[in-house]
């Protein structure tokens, strides 16, 4: 459990001045963090909103398995900390609390500032955390909507900031503060600017900064500090786009190496779920179809769940594919291994339909040229029977029906389907994935399924979208 990774989440790269702090003070821990940037900001969302938006990186990072989640975001703690406190069985730490507790004992005059979201400042967190350890303290609170924009757009160092920051400041500096809270992750980006609007003499606080060395006091108070020697894993994720993600992520971490990743967290559940897949737990795919297979571990890895195929239980019985339909076909095998094996399986049952053959091959796609799994056979009798057929003409789907069946529950079956539409072309294209992929042409990419990564194809297959659809039941459930 203490080398389990601490979780950190914010509305986009703002976190990272939090993380920054992590990795130095607590440099042997596991990291994973994630943004939300596909939808940032949060600051003018209604609250509501941010607390869906919050439960499903919440879901995402308990599927990594975290002993710890930090929410390294103003406006999520503003709106979610208390709903995630109540649900989660690990220590969940915010960023306004020691945030505020830092302000209490920086200020000489009692005066504090503080410059937050339009969400955070609404929710008037900080003005009663602070009024809660000393009601006397004169608090000023100002909206700053322009400067998340700017650090997002990585433009946090130019001319253009400076001069924003000067203006939106220009209230503060007339309230005569000493002590200024920076109540959003993202702001200590803009520090330099901040500070000498401000004047030398104002203190700024980093609630991010503070919130680690919160975070060090409850590793310790749990018994929860990894006790490794080295430097930790760090894992990046972002819901937008990478590159622009590493960048600014390189340059603030000063690490050159970063890896970040795509992560779509939209089938995550916004809400509280109980039973959610965690590292260590495995599924079994009743498959022998390796490219399958595959694609499938590919999809939970993301998720942190191993996968099994037939192939690591070589004493199973084969089943006898004799439903007419996709779903009955799954149903057969989801059944019939899970009966074999004991545990719960997870089968797909999928095919090729082409229009101008009347849906052939269909559920016999497997078997199309004869009685093997023969793709250069199947292949082969596919173009021949679309011989003369023209381009736009040779329309076609793939089809995934998925059943995940329990041993003990047959009446629990948990079903879902997807598709995805194409073309079939006339030459071969790619190298990846199996079966009648070279030959299946989709126009949205210019592209073959072949010519796609495993993790590309999953994001368009019939198979990835049956495996999304299958998510939200399960979550639903
Ligand atoms: O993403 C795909 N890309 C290319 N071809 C595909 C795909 N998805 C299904 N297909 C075609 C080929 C396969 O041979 C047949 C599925 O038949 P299907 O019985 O579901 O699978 P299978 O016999 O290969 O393995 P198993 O039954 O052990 O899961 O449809
Ligand atoms: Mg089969």
């Amino acid at each position: 459990m203490n080398e389990a990774p601490i979780g950190f989440i914010d509305s986009g790269v703002g976190g990272l001045t939090v993380v920054k702090e992590a990795l130095r003070q607590l440099p042997h821990e596991n990291v994973v963090f994630l943004g939300d940037q596909a939808r940032l900001p949060y600051g003018p969302r209604p609250a509501e909103q941010v607390v869906r938006f919050t439960w499903q990186m919440a879901n995402f990072m308990r599927r990594k398995g975290i002993k710890m989640l930090v929410i390294a975001c103003n406006t999520a703690t503003a709106a979610a900390l208390s709903t995630l406190k109540a649900h989660l069985d690990i220590p969940v730490v915010g960023v306004i609390v020691p945030g505020s507790r830092a302000a209490v004992k920086a200020t000489q005059t009692g005066k504090i500032g503080v410059i937050a979201t339009e969400g955070t400042v609404r929710s008037d967190a900080y003005a009663k955390a602070l009024h809660r350890r000393n009601d006397q303290l004169a608090v000023t609170s100002l909206a700053a909507p322009k400067f998340v924009p700017i650090v997002e757009s990585n433009e946090y160092t130019d001319p253009i900031a400076e001069r924003v920051v000067r203006e939106t400041l220009t209230p503060m500096v007339a309230a005569g503060v000493d002590t200024l809270v920076m109540g959003c992750t993202h702001y200590p980006l803009l520090r330099p600017f901040i500070q000498q609007t401000m004047g030398e003499n104002v203190k700024l606080i980093d609630s991010g900064a503070e919130t680690v060395s919160e975070v060090s006091v409850l590793l310790d108070y749990f018994g929860l500090a990894n006790d490794q020697s080295g430097v930790g894993t760090r894992a990046f994720y972002t819901t937008g786009h990478p590159g622009m993600f590493k960048e600014i992520a390189a340059d603030w971490l000063q690490l050159d190496d970063i890896a970040a990743k795509h992560a779509d967290i939209s089938t995550e559940a916004d809400h509280y779920v109980e039973d959610i897949a965690t590292p260590g737990q495995t599924i079994v795919v009743a498959s022998s179809n390796k490219g399958k297979v595959a694609e499938i571990a590919e999809f939970f890895a993301n998720r942190g769940v191993k996968v099994r195929g037939l192939a690591d239980f070589p004493d199973v019985v084969p089943v006898d594919e004799t439903g007419t339909t996709f779903q009955e076909n799954a149903t057969l095998k989801a059944h019939g291994y899970a009966q074999q094996l004991g545990l719960p399986v997870l089968a797909d049952d999928s095919g090729l339909m082409v229009d101008a053959l009347d849906g052939a091959p269909g559920v016999f796609s497997a078997r199309y040229a004869g009685d093997a799994h023969n793709d250069a056979a199947n292949n082969a009798k596919l173009l021949a029977e679309l011989g003369g057929v023209p381009a736009a003409k040779r329309t076609a789907r793939f089809r995934s029906v998925l059943v995940l069946a329990h041993p003990d529950r047959p009446e629990d079956d948990v079903v879902a389907e997807g598709s995805v539409e194409g073309r079939i072309g006339t030459l071969p294209e790619g190298d990846n994935g199996f079966g009648y992929d070279p030959f299946f042409f989709v126009p949205e990419l210019g592209r073959t399924l072949a010519q796609l990564t495993t993790d590309e194809k999953n994001t368009i297959s019939h198979r990835g979208n049956a495996l999304r659809a299958l998510g939200q039941k399960l979550d639903a459930k």
